[in-house]
């Protein structure tokens, strides 16, 4: 017993090869190294940023369906035929977006998303409970590009009633004509047998809530939007979708819950992004702050009981049962096929090839805890931390994983990481003074930010016309001071700060100047052109 636990402890203990080895081990990774077992699941080829992170996911949500009205007929000694006493069928639950700060990314998510079905009615006047929501929590910087169905809505954050007054037949008075489940529904029936004069006396009502724009007859109409909506102005860019509306078509005939869900899994063969072009409609919102709630997906209106249909409503008598039928069974909830993009939000983007001293520098201007190690791409998210000045002005750094010369064509940890860089207000260049010091193989400063402008040129022009300084790191290095002069000959134009960010020097007077970076209104970026490269 006590040598297994001996042994328990050194395995957990002993140092390992290298630290790749500790990272594939599953210490510092999401992955596995070890080949899959034979006769199970082909092995996926996710690019390393899948593994790491889920920033693109694509989500399909159906709100719960209606449940049905009941027909029941209540007799007694005293009527012998009965009375119609079906309660209606409870309404569908939604599915509802929720912007959160618990969660980092989508990879808590299901590709298929439902909500639970309303109860049906029951006999006694009883109506059905209503389904319960279906609540995702997405994390703040969420963009929702709709691919097919119905738009989104923005939701209240009210607790879901448990009973719904208006749902009660004999308690209110109102207009049956107000729903629109109703409204069309029953209206359509009527002109289709050219009884229209029936429902003349109701017409003036029809009208009324025609005017008011209602949905449904309970008068909790959602907000539809009809454009993107922004839910926090930021300065950053939004990259337009294109749309491709042939495309449409190929979706119209599919079954919803029919897919595989490996279709559905970001790590396919087919290149995500190219594909997720082609789909997307356009995008139409965002969510980028914490509690904010989107209903993705409606849950379907409660079929009538008959104790509603019949007080209520003419029925023909020739199709009688037929109609019953139809308006008390419950309306199927709304479908939609989104993608979820993430793209964090934050006032300064900390750019630099991998291994230059990003995380460093993030733990030390703010209190968040990154991982450090000196091997490349140790970050395999962005991390976020907040920078607070002594008037608690407050500033939200974000450290992006290293990008490397060709990043644009998804090379190191590919471009998906690029799309954070995009909601950073301003840009610190963070390069390594001690790259090419002491026999190492590596990059001269002004050359890595070079290539980190060209890069983030190739993925968007004009990103790097954004307000930048540069953080000279690892002074300290043998070697450095020189280094750094040269770097200061080379690049104009552009605040530069020496950094020896392990022994936290030059750290305050790069928090001054991140602080006027942000103040400022006429600082320009990085010219290419002021940069002069052997
Ligand atoms: N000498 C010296 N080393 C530093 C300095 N800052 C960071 N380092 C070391 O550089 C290595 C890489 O640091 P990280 O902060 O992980 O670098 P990164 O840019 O976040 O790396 P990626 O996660 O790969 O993008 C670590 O071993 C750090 O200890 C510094 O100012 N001086």
């Amino acid at each position: 017993m006590w040598r297994r636990q001996q042994a328990l402890l050194l395995r957990r203990i002993s140092p390992l090869k290298s630290p790749a080895a500790w990272h594939a081990s599953g210490m510092g990774c999401y992955y596995s190294t070890e080949p899959p077992e034979a006769g199970g699941r082909k092995a996926k080829t996710a690019p390393l940023q899948a593994r790491g992170m889920v920033d693109r996911f694509r989500l399909r949500a159906k709100g719960g369906d209606g449940g049905n009205g009941c027909i029941s007929l209540r007799r007694s000694r005293s009527d012998r035929q009965g009375k119609p006493d079906g309660g209606n069928g409870g309404t569908g639950g939604d599915v509802i977006l929720e912007c959160s700060r618990s969660v980092w990314d989508f990879s808590g998510l299901q590709h298929h998303t439902k909500a639970s079905r309303g109860c049906n009615g029951l006999s006694k006047n009883q109506i059905g409970t209503r389904g319960s929501d279906k609540i995702a929590q997405v994390p703040v910087g969420t963009v929702i590009h709709l691919v097919q169905g119905e738009q989104p809505s923005l939701a209240l954050n009210k607790p879901s009633r448990a009973l719904d007054p208006w749902d009660i037949p004999d308690v209110v008075e109102h207009s049956p004509f107000s729903s629109s489940r109703i409204g069309s529904k029953t209206v359509k029936i009527l002109d289709s047998n050219q009884f229209s004069q029936q429902i003349s006396s109701k017409k003036n009502a029809v009208e009324h809530e025609g005017q008011r724009g209602n949905r449904n007859h309970r008068g909790k109409e959602p907000y539809y939007m009809t454009d993107f909506v922004r839910t926090e102005d930021y300065e950053g860019t939004i990259q337009k979708v294109e749309i491709d509306e042939n495309d449409q078509s190929d979706y119209e005939d599919e079954e919803f819950w029919e897919d595989d869900e490996d279709e559905l899994d970001m790590e396919e063969e087919v290149p995500e992004e190219k594909r997720d072009e082609e789909e997307v409609q356009y995008s139409v919102a965002e969510l980028t702050k914490p509690g904010q709630r989107l209903i993705i997906a409606r849950g379907g209106e409660g079929g009538l009981g008959n104790a509603y249909i019949l007080k209520e409503m003419w029925l023909s008598k020739t199709n009688r049962q037929e109609e019953m039928a139809s308006l008390s069974t419950g309306q199927p909830g709304t479908e939609t096929y989104l993608i979820l993009e993430l793209k964090s939000i934050a006032d300064v983007g900390l750019v630099g090839l991998p291994n230059a001293g990003k995380s460093t520098l993030l733990s030390v201007l703010s209190k968040a805890r990154p991982e450090i190690a000196d091997y490349a791409f140790t970050t395999l998210r962005p991390n976020i931390g907040s920078l607070t000045y002594e008037d608690y002005f407050s500033v939200k750094v974000a450290d992006i994983p290293g990008l490397i010369k060709g990043a644009h064509e998804n090379r190191g940890l590919g471009h998906a990481f690029l799309r954070h860089i995009e909601r950073t207000k301003v840009l610190a260049y963070v390069l390594d003074l001690a790259a090419t010091l002491n026999g190492r193989k590596g990059v001269p400063p002004w050359e890595q930010l070079r290539d980190l402008v060209m890069e983030l040129e190739y993925y968007q022009e004009g990103l790097t016309k954004r307000p930048s300084l540069i953080v000279a790191n690892k002074i300290d290095e043998e070697g450095a001071d020189a280094m750094y002069e040269e770097l200061k000959k080379r690049v104009q134009g552009v605040p530069m700060f020496p950094v020896c960010a392990i022994l936290e020097e030059g750290v305050p007077d790069l928090r001054i100047g991140l602080r006027d970076l942000m103040d400022a209104s006429d600082l320009q970026g990085v010219d290419l052109s002021k940069i002069v490269v052997d």
